[in-house]
């Protein structure tokens, strides 16, 4: 039988994510007219023409995509969990594997497109599939550096379960080193985060990596 965890039990974790909400979900401090009013001088800074027929409403959608493209700045896991924390004797490897995963590096605003694998041992308590998912796309929906995104699933499981141990592997590959800069196409960066068993435990970590092992592509 398995029963719903009471919200006190998010508190060290929603400490944490105060901080971060703090510096990130703050009010914008800049209208969506004057955001579109930028995008219109990027255009022109293009050598575009703003008021040609495709454009006239290109800088309300490029504001609108960033927006959605940053909406994780807005979520919280408390929000997100919606209370999906459960008490269960379970003592085996919980693994969600292949999460496609969309986030926007924080150096040019270009994509980071690639999958992410979260497991964890529980220690009386589990978290809803979908919930790993749901956190792995928060902090994907900000502008990130893959390690960072990588620490901050990890370390968002580790408070709200406080589980015998967590896994973070995220691939992925990066349209700023495809696209420009040193344009290496099929280049993959693989990132993870490991935490209590899975860090000190070989045979657990060897567990889970034979578990994610496959070849990446993102389709
Ligand atoms: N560690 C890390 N670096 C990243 C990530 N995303 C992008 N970068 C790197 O951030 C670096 C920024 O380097 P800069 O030299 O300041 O920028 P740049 O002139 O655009 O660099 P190039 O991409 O080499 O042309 C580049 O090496 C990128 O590949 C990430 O998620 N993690
Ligand atoms: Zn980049």
């Amino acid at each position: 039988m398995t029963a719903q965890i009471p919200a006190e039990s998010l508190a060290n974790v929603t400490a944490n994510e105060t901080l971060a909400q703090i510096s990130t979900s703050a009010k914008p401090r800049v209208s969506d007219e004057e955001m579109q009013q930028a995008v219109r001088t990027l255009l022109i800074g293009l050598g575009e023409d703003p008021d040609r027929e495709g454009l006239i409403d290109t800088p309300k959608r490029v504001v609108k995509a960033l927006q959605h493209l940053t909406s994780g700045y807005n979520q919280s896991l408390d929000e997100l969990l919606n209370g999906a924390i459960f008490h269960e004797d379970a003592n085996e490897m919980v693994l969600v594997r292949d999460i496609d995963l969309f986030s926007s590096c924080e150096h040019h605003i270009l994509p980071i497109l690639g999958r992410v694998h979260i497991a964890y041992i529980p220690n009386g308590k589990v978290i809803g599939l979908s919930k790993l998912a749901r956190i792995a796309e928060m902090y994907a929906r900000r502008l990130q550096v893959q390690e960072r995104l990588t620490n901050q699933i990890a370390e968002a499981l580790q408070g709200l379960l406080q589980p015998q141990g967590v896994a973070v592997v995220v691939e992925a590959t990066h349209m700023c080193m495809v696209m420009r800069g040193v344009q290496k196409p099929g280049s993959w960066t693989v990132t993870s985060a490991m935490r209590g068993c899975f860090a000190d435990d070989a045979r657990t970590r060897r567990e889970f990596m034979d578990l994610i092992r496959h070849t990446p592509q993102f389709h």
